[in-house]
Protein backbone atom coordinates (compact mmCIF):
# COMPACT_ATOMS: atom_id res chain seq x y z
CA UNK A 1 0.00 0.00 0.00
CA UNK A 2 1.69 3.23 -1.13
CA UNK A 3 2.22 5.52 1.96
CA UNK A 4 0.07 8.79 2.61
CA UNK A 5 3.52 10.85 1.25
CA UNK A 6 3.50 8.49 -1.78
CA UNK A 7 -0.04 9.54 -2.78
CA UNK A 8 0.79 13.62 -2.69
CA UNK A 9 0.90 15.19 -5.98
CA UNK A 10 2.33 18.61 -6.90
CA UNK A 11 -0.73 19.45 -9.03
CA UNK A 12 -2.99 19.15 -6.29
CA UNK A 13 -0.87 20.93 -2.97
CA UNK A 14 -3.30 24.18 -2.69
CA UNK A 15 -5.83 21.30 -1.36
CA UNK A 16 -3.97 20.16 1.51
CA UNK A 17 -5.03 21.25 5.22
CA UNK A 18 -1.88 20.26 7.12
CA UNK A 19 1.68 19.90 5.46
CA UNK A 20 3.12 16.32 5.03
CA UNK A 21 6.12 15.61 6.71
CA UNK A 22 7.80 15.36 3.34
CA UNK A 23 6.88 18.68 2.95
CA UNK A 24 8.47 19.89 6.73
CA UNK A 25 12.01 20.71 8.57
CA UNK A 26 13.63 22.55 5.40
CA UNK A 27 16.14 23.87 8.13
CA UNK A 28 17.35 20.35 9.01
CA UNK A 29 18.49 19.73 5.15
CA UNK A 30 20.32 19.97 2.07
CA UNK A 31 18.61 23.34 1.56
CA UNK A 32 20.45 25.88 2.87
CA UNK A 33 24.45 23.57 2.33
CA UNK A 34 24.87 26.52 -0.54
CA UNK A 35 25.67 29.01 2.04
CA UNK A 36 28.29 28.98 4.53
CA UNK A 37 27.44 27.55 8.05
CA UNK A 38 26.68 30.93 10.27
CA UNK A 39 23.86 31.67 8.05
CA UNK A 40 22.26 28.79 7.79
CA UNK A 41 20.12 29.04 11.16
CA UNK A 42 18.92 32.50 10.17
CA UNK A 43 15.74 31.47 8.58
CA UNK A 44 14.05 35.04 8.33
CA UNK A 45 15.07 37.79 6.30
CA UNK A 46 16.16 41.23 7.04
CA UNK A 47 14.99 44.75 5.94
CA UNK A 48 17.14 45.75 2.93
CA UNK A 49 16.09 45.22 -0.99
CA UNK A 50 17.86 45.01 -3.91
CA UNK A 51 18.17 48.03 -6.13
CA UNK A 52 15.57 49.38 -8.42
CA UNK A 53 17.45 51.06 -11.79
CA UNK A 54 15.32 52.83 -14.24
CA UNK A 55 16.48 51.51 -17.61
CA UNK A 56 16.22 55.43 -19.18
CA UNK A 57 18.71 56.65 -16.59
CA UNK A 58 22.01 58.52 -18.03
CA UNK A 59 24.10 56.40 -14.91
CA UNK A 60 22.44 52.91 -15.33
CA UNK A 61 25.92 50.94 -16.61
CA UNK A 62 27.52 52.36 -13.17
CA UNK A 63 24.11 51.60 -11.47
CA UNK A 64 23.89 47.88 -12.84
CA UNK A 65 27.42 47.38 -11.95
CA UNK A 66 27.30 48.30 -8.49
CA UNK A 67 24.21 46.06 -8.51
CA UNK A 68 25.93 43.52 -10.01
CA UNK A 69 29.05 43.72 -7.98
CA UNK A 70 27.24 43.60 -4.92
CA UNK A 71 24.43 41.65 -5.08
CA UNK A 72 24.56 39.72 -8.32
CA UNK A 73 20.79 41.15 -8.93
CA UNK A 74 18.94 44.50 -9.60
CA UNK A 75 15.36 45.18 -10.54
CA UNK A 76 14.63 47.12 -13.32
CA UNK A 77 12.17 49.99 -14.78
CA UNK A 78 11.04 51.23 -17.63
CA UNK A 79 12.50 48.68 -19.67
CA UNK A 80 9.95 48.29 -22.60
CA UNK A 81 7.70 45.12 -21.53
CA UNK A 82 4.35 45.92 -21.96
CA UNK A 83 2.16 45.56 -18.99
CA UNK A 84 -0.37 43.78 -21.10
CA UNK A 85 2.38 41.50 -22.64
CA UNK A 86 3.19 40.65 -18.59
CA UNK A 87 -0.36 40.12 -17.53
CA UNK A 88 -1.08 37.76 -20.53
CA UNK A 89 1.90 35.66 -19.51
CA UNK A 90 1.11 35.56 -15.97
CA UNK A 91 -2.73 34.84 -16.68
CA UNK A 92 -1.52 32.09 -18.97
CA UNK A 93 0.01 30.34 -16.08
CA UNK A 94 -3.22 30.74 -13.54
CA UNK A 95 -4.94 29.17 -16.15
CA UNK A 96 -2.29 26.36 -16.70
CA UNK A 97 -1.67 25.69 -12.82
CA UNK A 98 -5.73 26.28 -12.57
CA UNK A 99 -6.23 23.06 -14.33
CA UNK A 100 -6.92 19.48 -12.68
CA UNK A 101 -3.97 17.59 -11.78
CA UNK A 102 -4.49 14.42 -14.00
CA UNK A 103 -4.65 17.14 -17.30
CA UNK A 104 -1.59 19.03 -16.02
CA UNK A 105 0.24 15.51 -15.58
CA UNK A 106 -0.32 15.12 -19.06
CA UNK A 107 1.60 17.79 -20.26
CA UNK A 108 4.70 16.25 -18.02
CA UNK A 109 8.24 16.48 -18.96
CA UNK A 110 9.42 13.15 -20.41
CA UNK A 111 12.88 12.04 -21.70
CA UNK A 112 11.67 13.49 -25.02
CA UNK A 113 12.86 17.10 -24.07
CA UNK A 114 13.02 19.23 -20.74
CA UNK A 115 10.22 20.88 -21.62
CA UNK A 116 6.81 20.58 -19.61
CA UNK A 117 5.03 20.15 -16.28
CA UNK A 118 6.77 18.42 -13.20
CA UNK A 119 9.14 19.95 -10.13
CA UNK A 120 11.50 21.98 -10.19
CA UNK A 121 15.40 20.49 -12.31
CA UNK A 122 17.18 20.65 -8.63
CA UNK A 123 14.43 18.17 -6.55
CA UNK A 124 16.69 15.27 -6.52
CA UNK A 125 19.52 17.56 -4.69
CA UNK A 126 17.36 18.07 -1.51
CA UNK A 127 15.84 15.11 0.82
CA UNK A 128 12.47 17.53 1.13
CA UNK A 129 9.73 18.41 -1.42
CA UNK A 130 9.20 21.59 -2.47
CA UNK A 131 5.94 23.76 -2.32
CA UNK A 132 5.50 24.32 -5.77
CA UNK A 133 4.54 22.99 -9.32
CA UNK A 134 6.07 24.25 -12.69
CA UNK A 135 5.86 24.32 -16.24
CA UNK A 136 9.35 24.29 -18.39
CA UNK A 137 9.79 25.61 -21.93
CA UNK A 138 13.22 25.31 -22.79
CA UNK A 139 12.41 23.82 -26.60
CA UNK A 140 9.77 23.39 -29.32
CA UNK A 141 8.34 20.30 -27.59
CA UNK A 142 6.20 22.31 -25.69
CA UNK A 143 4.01 23.27 -28.17
CA UNK A 144 2.63 19.95 -28.07
CA UNK A 145 2.02 20.28 -24.46
CA UNK A 146 0.03 23.42 -25.33
CA UNK A 147 -1.97 21.52 -27.50
CA UNK A 148 -2.45 18.46 -24.98
CA UNK A 149 -3.26 21.24 -22.19
CA UNK A 150 -5.54 23.66 -24.17
CA UNK A 151 -6.87 21.75 -27.59
CA UNK A 152 -8.95 24.67 -28.71
CA UNK A 153 -7.03 28.13 -27.68
CA UNK A 154 -3.32 26.76 -28.33
CA UNK A 155 -2.68 28.91 -30.85
CA UNK A 156 -3.45 32.11 -29.02
CA UNK A 157 -1.42 30.36 -26.03
CA UNK A 158 1.63 29.66 -28.34
CA UNK A 159 1.45 33.20 -29.67
CA UNK A 160 1.88 34.69 -26.06
CA UNK A 161 4.72 32.59 -25.01
CA UNK A 162 6.62 33.51 -28.28
CA UNK A 163 5.84 37.29 -28.30
CA UNK A 164 7.22 36.94 -24.34
CA UNK A 165 10.73 35.18 -25.32
CA UNK A 166 11.15 37.35 -27.83
CA UNK A 167 10.81 40.37 -25.91
CA UNK A 168 12.74 38.52 -23.10
CA UNK A 169 15.73 38.11 -25.77
CA UNK A 170 15.99 41.58 -26.48
CA UNK A 171 15.86 42.98 -22.84
CA UNK A 172 18.40 40.35 -21.94
CA UNK A 173 21.03 41.86 -24.82
CA UNK A 174 20.64 44.87 -23.76
CA UNK A 175 20.99 43.98 -20.24
CA UNK A 176 24.36 42.14 -21.50
CA UNK A 177 25.59 45.26 -23.13
CA UNK A 178 24.91 47.75 -20.03
CA UNK A 179 26.80 44.82 -17.36
CA UNK A 180 29.09 44.13 -19.98
CA UNK A 181 29.97 47.71 -20.16
CA UNK A 182 30.10 48.41 -16.78
CA UNK A 183 33.38 45.57 -16.64
CA UNK A 184 34.71 47.84 -19.77
CA UNK A 185 34.11 45.45 -22.12
CA UNK A 186 31.96 44.94 -24.85
CA UNK A 187 30.09 42.15 -27.16
CA UNK A 188 32.39 42.01 -29.25
CA UNK A 189 35.07 40.49 -26.31
CA UNK A 190 33.01 37.55 -26.28
CA UNK A 191 33.91 35.89 -29.73
CA UNK A 192 30.66 33.59 -29.89
CA UNK A 193 28.45 36.36 -28.90
CA UNK A 194 29.71 38.44 -31.48
CA UNK A 195 29.59 36.11 -34.17
CA UNK A 196 26.01 35.31 -33.25
CA UNK A 197 25.26 38.70 -33.23
CA UNK A 198 26.96 39.55 -36.50
CA UNK A 199 24.57 36.56 -38.16
CA UNK A 200 21.91 37.59 -36.89
CA UNK A 201 21.63 34.82 -34.75
CA UNK A 202 20.15 35.07 -31.10
CA UNK A 203 22.46 35.50 -28.89
CA UNK A 204 22.33 32.29 -26.34
CA UNK A 205 19.43 30.16 -26.01
CA UNK A 206 16.69 31.12 -23.54
CA UNK A 207 14.74 28.57 -21.64
CA UNK A 208 11.09 29.70 -19.34
CA UNK A 209 9.92 28.77 -16.16
CA UNK A 210 6.24 29.36 -15.10
CA UNK A 211 6.57 28.52 -11.13
CA UNK A 212 3.35 28.11 -9.34
CA UNK A 213 3.23 28.13 -5.37
CA UNK A 214 -0.06 27.39 -3.82
CA UNK A 215 -1.03 28.85 -0.53
CA UNK A 216 0.34 26.48 2.24
CA UNK A 217 -0.47 25.78 5.70
CA UNK A 218 2.36 26.17 7.63
CA UNK A 219 4.70 28.34 5.28
CA UNK A 220 7.45 28.66 7.83
CA UNK A 221 8.16 24.76 7.63
CA UNK A 222 8.07 24.64 3.86
CA UNK A 223 10.04 25.66 0.94
CA UNK A 224 8.75 26.95 -2.02
CA UNK A 225 12.25 26.38 -4.53
CA UNK A 226 14.88 25.82 -2.60
CA UNK A 227 18.15 27.86 -2.39
CA UNK A 228 19.73 28.26 -5.72
CA UNK A 229 21.99 30.04 -8.66
CA UNK A 230 20.71 29.51 -12.06
CA UNK A 231 23.02 27.90 -14.62
CA UNK A 232 22.63 30.95 -17.24
CA UNK A 233 24.08 34.02 -18.18
CA UNK A 234 21.38 36.42 -16.97
CA UNK A 235 17.58 35.49 -15.68
CA UNK A 236 14.53 38.21 -15.75
CA UNK A 237 11.66 37.09 -12.93
CA UNK A 238 8.89 38.62 -13.27
CA UNK A 239 7.15 37.98 -9.87
CA UNK A 240 3.12 38.38 -9.41
CA UNK A 241 1.91 40.94 -6.70
CA UNK A 242 2.97 38.06 -4.19
CA UNK A 243 6.31 38.34 -2.56
CA UNK A 244 8.40 35.07 -1.77
CA UNK A 245 11.86 35.49 -3.33
CA UNK A 246 14.92 35.87 -1.29
CA UNK A 247 18.37 36.52 -2.52
CA UNK A 248 21.14 35.85 -0.31
CA UNK A 249 24.42 37.98 0.48
CA UNK A 250 26.84 36.76 3.12
CA UNK A 251 26.99 40.57 4.48
CA UNK A 252 23.13 40.75 4.81
CA UNK A 253 21.35 37.16 4.87
CA UNK A 254 18.21 36.68 3.20
CA UNK A 255 16.54 39.72 1.73
CA UNK A 256 12.76 39.29 0.60
CA UNK A 257 12.55 41.09 -2.59
CA UNK A 258 8.85 43.13 -2.42
CA UNK A 259 7.12 42.96 -6.06
CA UNK A 260 6.37 46.41 -7.08
CA UNK A 261 4.50 46.10 -10.19
CA UNK A 262 5.40 46.51 -13.62
CA UNK A 263 9.18 45.97 -12.13
CA UNK A 264 11.17 43.12 -13.46
CA UNK A 265 13.83 41.03 -11.25
CA UNK A 266 17.44 40.52 -12.96
CA UNK A 267 19.57 37.55 -11.37
CA UNK A 268 22.83 36.93 -12.69
CA UNK A 269 23.78 33.24 -13.35
CA UNK A 270 26.72 31.15 -13.11
CA UNK A 271 27.55 31.67 -16.83
CA UNK A 272 28.04 35.20 -16.83
CA UNK A 273 30.26 34.42 -13.30
CA UNK A 274 32.16 32.55 -15.68
CA UNK A 275 32.34 35.00 -18.26
CA UNK A 276 33.66 37.69 -15.78
CA UNK A 277 36.39 35.33 -14.44
CA UNK A 278 34.72 35.74 -11.02
CA UNK A 279 33.94 39.25 -11.23
CA UNK A 280 30.17 39.10 -10.76
CA UNK A 281 28.54 36.66 -8.46
CA UNK A 282 26.12 34.36 -9.34
CA UNK A 283 23.01 35.17 -6.60
CA UNK A 284 22.12 32.26 -4.48
CA UNK A 285 18.09 33.07 -4.11
CA UNK A 286 14.97 31.13 -3.10
CA UNK A 287 11.13 31.10 -3.10
CA UNK A 288 9.39 30.80 0.34
CA UNK A 289 5.62 30.32 -0.01
CA UNK A 290 2.30 32.00 1.81
CA UNK A 291 -0.52 31.08 4.15
CA UNK A 292 -3.35 32.78 2.35
CA UNK A 293 -1.98 33.95 -1.19
CA UNK A 294 -0.78 31.89 -3.94
CA UNK A 295 2.29 33.21 -6.07
CA UNK A 296 3.24 33.12 -9.51
CA UNK A 297 6.53 33.78 -11.01
CA UNK A 298 8.32 33.77 -14.71
CA UNK A 299 11.75 33.16 -14.95
CA UNK A 300 13.60 33.77 -18.76
CA UNK A 301 16.70 31.81 -18.23
CA UNK A 302 19.22 33.14 -20.64
CA UNK A 303 21.49 30.26 -21.26
CA UNK A 304 24.61 29.73 -23.16
CA UNK A 305 25.28 28.87 -26.56
CA UNK A 306 24.27 26.16 -28.53
CA UNK A 307 26.30 23.31 -29.87
CA UNK A 308 29.92 23.01 -29.18
CA UNK A 309 30.74 26.68 -28.26
CA UNK A 310 33.89 27.06 -25.32
CA UNK A 311 32.41 29.12 -22.97
CA UNK A 312 35.71 30.93 -21.16
CA UNK A 313 36.59 33.62 -19.12
CA UNK A 314 36.52 36.85 -20.83
CA UNK A 315 40.18 37.56 -22.09
CA UNK A 316 40.49 41.03 -21.84
CA UNK A 317 39.33 40.25 -17.69
CA UNK A 318 42.18 38.44 -17.55
CA UNK A 319 45.72 39.51 -16.83
CA UNK A 320 48.91 38.25 -14.83
CA UNK A 321 47.04 39.35 -11.27
CA UNK A 322 44.04 38.23 -12.18
CA UNK A 323 44.55 34.85 -13.81
CA UNK A 324 41.65 32.37 -15.56
CA UNK A 325 39.46 31.04 -12.47
CA UNK A 326 37.83 28.63 -14.82
CA UNK A 327 38.38 26.36 -17.41
CA UNK A 328 36.36 26.22 -21.03
CA UNK A 329 33.31 24.48 -21.08
CA UNK A 330 30.04 24.24 -23.35
CA UNK A 331 26.60 25.88 -22.10
CA UNK A 332 25.41 21.34 -22.86
CA UNK A 333 28.55 20.09 -20.50
CA UNK A 334 27.84 22.92 -17.99
CA UNK A 335 24.45 21.70 -17.38
CA UNK A 336 25.57 17.80 -17.28
CA UNK A 337 28.23 18.97 -14.47
CA UNK A 338 25.33 21.22 -12.64
CA UNK A 339 22.98 18.80 -12.50
CA UNK A 340 25.32 16.36 -11.26
CA UNK A 341 27.33 18.01 -8.62
CA UNK A 342 24.46 21.11 -8.11
CA UNK A 343 26.48 23.49 -6.17
CA UNK A 344 29.75 22.15 -6.35
CA UNK A 345 29.44 22.77 -9.96
CA UNK A 346 31.57 25.76 -10.02
CA UNK A 347 34.27 24.51 -8.26
CA UNK A 348 33.78 21.40 -9.78
CA UNK A 349 35.49 23.47 -13.54
CA UNK A 350 37.35 25.79 -11.54
CA UNK A 351 40.97 26.11 -12.17
CA UNK A 352 42.73 25.03 -9.73
CA UNK A 353 46.42 26.93 -9.17
CA UNK A 354 45.81 29.39 -12.24
CA UNK A 355 48.81 30.84 -13.31
CA UNK A 356 49.56 33.16 -16.66
C1 LIG B 1 18.08 25.73 -19.16
C2 LIG B 1 17.82 25.34 -17.94
C3 LIG B 1 18.09 26.15 -16.72
C4 LIG B 1 17.37 25.38 -15.63
C5 LIG B 1 17.58 23.98 -16.08
C6 LIG B 1 17.17 24.07 -17.55
O1 LIG B 1 17.59 22.95 -18.28
C7 LIG B 1 15.64 24.21 -17.64
C8 LIG B 1 15.01 24.70 -16.32
C9 LIG B 1 15.85 25.74 -15.61
C10 LIG B 1 15.49 25.85 -14.13
C11 LIG B 1 14.31 26.79 -13.84
C12 LIG B 1 14.04 26.86 -12.32
C13 LIG B 1 15.33 27.01 -11.49
C14 LIG B 1 16.40 26.03 -12.01
C15 LIG B 1 17.64 26.05 -11.10
C16 LIG B 1 15.78 24.67 -12.19
O2 LIG B 1 15.63 23.81 -11.34
O3 LIG B 1 15.30 24.56 -13.49
C17 LIG B 1 16.73 26.37 -13.47
C18 LIG B 1 17.83 25.60 -14.18
C19 LIG B 1 19.21 26.19 -14.05
O4 LIG B 1 19.37 27.42 -14.15
O5 LIG B 1 20.13 25.39 -13.86
O1 LIG C 1 9.72 32.29 -7.92
C1 LIG C 1 10.71 32.96 -7.68
O2 LIG C 1 10.64 34.05 -7.13
C2 LIG C 1 12.08 32.45 -8.04
C3 LIG C 1 12.09 31.59 -9.28
C4 LIG C 1 13.45 31.14 -9.65
O3 LIG C 1 14.40 31.33 -8.94
C5 LIG C 1 13.65 30.43 -10.93
O4 LIG C 1 12.68 30.11 -11.63
O5 LIG C 1 14.83 30.18 -11.26
FE1 LIG D 1 16.30 30.82 -9.97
Amino acid sequence: MPSIAEEICIGNLGSLQTLPDSFTSWKLTAADSVLPPSSAVSFGAVEESIQVIDLSDSDVTTLIGNACKTWGAFQIANHGISQKLLDDIESLSKTLFDMPSERKLEAASSDKGVSGYGEPRISPFFEKKMWSEGFTIADAFYRNHFISLWPHDHTKYCGIMEEYVDEMEKLASKLLSCILGSLGVTVEDIEWAHKLEKSGTKVGRGAIRLNHYPVCPEPERAMGLAAHTDSTILTILHQSNTGGLQVFREESGWVTVEPVPGVLVVNMGDLFHILSNGKIPSVVHRAKVNHTRSRISIAYLWGGPSGDVQITPISKLIGPVEPSLYRSITWKEYLQIKYEVFDKALDAIRIVNPTN
